[in-house]
């Protein structure tokens, strides 16, 4: 049996992936969420539209995990941690993560948010193009699978691969980590200059100078480029940048039609981790001396410092230089 932690829209895409091999047990911190799991095989508030296989189970009681030795985690980036602190670790598991974000304050990125919370457990990052309704439908999807070692790595994807997920092992937790944290800002960047009318010209530019910025960012942090040129850092900012069904992308779009960040975040029960991940970011290349000037002027837009028109301003009158470097 496999555990998922987090019913959001991943999460139970996931959880339906891994029933066409394992009974899958997933934990949802809402009841309603965890009712229409059993009892309908559906989770219309995260993933309307799918139906569940009849092996996914749901609970919301994290003590129903003691004793499965395999975890998919889930939440939201931010509440990783906490969730992992209440979560009964003892046998200790393997740890799929599979949120991508930074966490605020810390700057830390999900491996060193749960090596804290669970030591001695073995950790994995699970990060690539896949938007959780396309998996959920059994559309073919391939990620990056990274944990400590590449045979770590290929032993946890031949327990988790299935026909239409294919996972390829990796051995770099940090690259794998910091693509998918990365592309989410760049991405609410893409939806800005589309929804500001600014044109497919300027989308190309902000995924090419964006993967530089990703590639510096990754590089300072330990990563490997060849890990962000893969799946988990160019193909997921190729997804992202290129689709409105991305809730960065969406976010974006509402900030370059002239929403604020309030307004294009009301009432939404989905999450877009860009919006959280922007100012970590910021801050991070800052301290660490990484020039990211899209990520910077996705973090200044979101705080309402600064207008579509200034960011604009801004990145064209930066010095012309040299492109690769
Ligand atoms: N949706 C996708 O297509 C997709 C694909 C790959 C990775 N991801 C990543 O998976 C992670 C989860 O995203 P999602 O799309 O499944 O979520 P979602 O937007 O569908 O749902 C929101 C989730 O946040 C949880 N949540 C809200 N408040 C919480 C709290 N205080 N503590 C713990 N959990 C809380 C909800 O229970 C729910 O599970 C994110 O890091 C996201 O980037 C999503
Ligand atoms: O809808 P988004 O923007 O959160 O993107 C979902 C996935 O991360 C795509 O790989």
């Amino acid at each position: 049996m496999i555990a998922v932690i987090g019913a959001g829209a991943w999460g139970t895409a996931l959880a339906n992936a891994m029933a066409q091999g394992e009974d899958v047990l997933i934990w949802a911190r809402e009841p309603d969420v965890v009712a229409s799991i059993n009892s309908d095989h559906s989770n219309p508030l995260f993933l309307p539209g799918v139906e569940l296989s009849a092996r996914v189970r749901a609970t919301t009681d994290l003590r129903d995990l003691a004793g499965i030795d395999l975890w998919l985690v889930v939440p939201p980036a931010q509440f990783l941690g906490r969730v992992l602190g209440s979560a009964p670790l003892e046998a200790k598991p393997t740890l799929v993560l599979c949120a991508k974000g930074i966490e605020a304050g810390s700057h830390r990125l999900m491996a060193e948010v749960a090596a804290e919370a669970a030591p001695g457990a073995p950790l994995a990052v699970l990060s690539g193009p896949s938007f959780a309704a396309e998996t959920a439908r059994g559309l073919p999807t391939a990620v990056t699978l990274a944990a400590a070692s590449e045979g770590q790595a290929a032993a946890l994807a031949e327990r988790i691969a299935r026909p239409t997920f294919r996972p390829y092992a990796s051995d770099d937790i940090v690259g794998a980590e910091i693509g998918g944290a990365v592309k989410n800002v760049l991405a609410i960047a893409c939806g800005v200059a589309i929804g500001a009318g600014l044109g497919e010209n300027a989308r190309a530019a902000i995924i090419a100078r964006g993967f530089a910025e990703m590639t510096r960012f990754g590089v300072a942090r330990g990563a490997r480029a060849e890990t962000l040129a893969g799946l988990s850092g160019l193909g997921d900012l190729v997804l992202t940048c290129g689709s409105t069904q991305s809730r960065n992308m969406r976010l974006g779009m509402a900030l370059g039609e002239g929403q604020t960040a309030e307004q294009a975040l009301a009432g939404k029960l989905s999450v877009a981790e860009g919006a959280a991940t922007a100012p970590v970011l910021a801050e991070a290349a800052a301290k660490a001396g990484v020039d990211m000037p899209i990520s910077a002027a996705v973090a200044s837009l979101l705080a309402g410092q600064a207008t579509v028109p200034e960011v604009m301003d801004r990145l064209l009158n930066r010095p012309l230089r040299a492109e690769v470097r």
